[in-house]
């Protein structure tokens, strides 16, 4: 039996691949390159196309026995997603409802789900756990909310099995320094930080000073990639264990705002990492810390790599060595 990872060819879909594969899963990958890279896919068989396209999705369940499917495909950037809303019903609801009813139509009953922090909106406390309020202040969080919703109907109406991770914000790179963050354009805070210590950027722009932290700047609970990679394995061994649904946080716990994320970049890098304050960002919520006790406890989930500073040195060799990104 397989594991279909949709947008395995994406930067968390990259990682998981090559978590999946050392687990001694047979892998298969389905993206349409809108953002992922070819040469990010490791090993497994690969199928160039859109979920959206139907009959594809008729031939990758037909030619394979797929035992479960682990969702990254999506577009997925806070900001983009006020400008363009319908992009984003477009691509992560209709791509969802796509795939769930290709699942349905093949017999496939289990999912591994990426969702997102974005779907809590403003806290109403610190740390944000599963059961919190749930009001997105941007159409991404939204359309993941909702895809979090079809999931539970389909569950209860067609028994496919899902668990949702909502994760914090996704950073670092795979230790054997062979994939890494390459979004084109980058929009994410600690890759554009770090093209500032390569000298392909000039400055940082800091998305608003002026919010309720301690320096004004938004704070995040940065999460490295690898310790989601693995989450997703754990959470596969949760369904095919227990058969039941279920949503998990995954973070740190700890938050760091945007000045202290560069501070301790210069740190690591060595270089002053100059910045200038813009514009707040449409939709940005101004703190976002997980609570991930829930995984910790149900799936046995422990990050591996959860300070800071193993994050950006990570990071940082990935871009260090891969200066245009997949490119050169
Ligand atoms: N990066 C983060 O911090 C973060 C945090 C929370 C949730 N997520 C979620 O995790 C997932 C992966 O994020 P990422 O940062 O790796 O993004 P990414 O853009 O690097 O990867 C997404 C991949 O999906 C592919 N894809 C998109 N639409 C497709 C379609 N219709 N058909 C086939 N392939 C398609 C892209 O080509 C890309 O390779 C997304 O669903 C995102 O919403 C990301
Ligand atoms: O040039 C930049 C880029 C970002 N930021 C700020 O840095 C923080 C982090 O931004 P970014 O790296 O773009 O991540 P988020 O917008 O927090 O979103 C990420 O994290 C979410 C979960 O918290 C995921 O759902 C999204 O997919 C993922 O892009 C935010 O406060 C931004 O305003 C800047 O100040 N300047």
């Amino acid at each position: 039996m397989s594991i279909l990872v949709t947008g395995g060819a994406g930067y968390i879909g990259s990682h998981t691949v090559v978590e999946f594969l050392a687990k001694g899963e047979e892998v298969i990958v389905l993206d349409n390159l809108q953002k992922g890279h070819r040469e990010a896919v490791m090993t497994g068989k690969f199928y160039e196309g859109d979920i959206r396209d139907q009959q594809l999705l008729d031939r990758v369940f037909s030619e394979n026995k797929v035992e479960a499917v682990i969702h990254f495909a999506a577009d997925s950037l806070v900001g983009e997603s006020v400008q363009d809303p319908l992009k984003y019903y477009d691509n992560n609801v209709i791509t969802a409802q796509n795939l769930l009813a290709g699942m349905v139509k093949h017999g496939v009953k289990r999912i591994v789900f990426s969702s997102t922090a974005a779907a809590y909106g403003e806290p109403e406390s610190i740390p944000i756990c599963e059961t919190d309020r749930k009001e997105p202040t941007n159409p991404y969080g939204e359309t993941k909310l909702a895809i979090e919703k079809m999931l539970k109907w389909c569950d209860q109406a067609y028994g496919v099995k899902f668990v949702a991770l909502r994760y914090f914000n996704a950073a670092g790179a795979h230790p054997n320094g062979h994939i890494g963050e390459d979004h084109q354009p980058e929009s994410h805070l600690i890759p554009i930080i770090l093209q500032v210590a390569l000298g392909q950027r000039e400055q940082l722009a800091v998305f608003g000073d002026d919010y309720p932290t301690a320096d004004g700047t938004c704070i995040r609970d940065y999460i490295h990639v690898s310790d989601l990679a693995n989450a997703h394995w754990l959470a596969l061994q949760k369904l095919r264990r227990t058969d039941m649904s279920a949503i998990y946080n995954l973070g740190n716990g700890e938050g760091f705002s945007v000045k202290q994320v560069v501070e301790k970049a210069r740190e690591v890098t060595g270089h002053p990492i100059p910045l200038k304050i813009a514009q707040r960002r449409a939709g940005d919520p101004a703190v976002l810390i997980a609570s991930s006790k829930k995984a910790q406890q149900d799936l046995e989930w422990k990050p591996q790599f959860n300070s800071l500073e193993q994050i950006l040195q990570t990071a940082w060799n990935w871009h260090k060595n891969h200066p245009q990104g997949y490119g050169k």
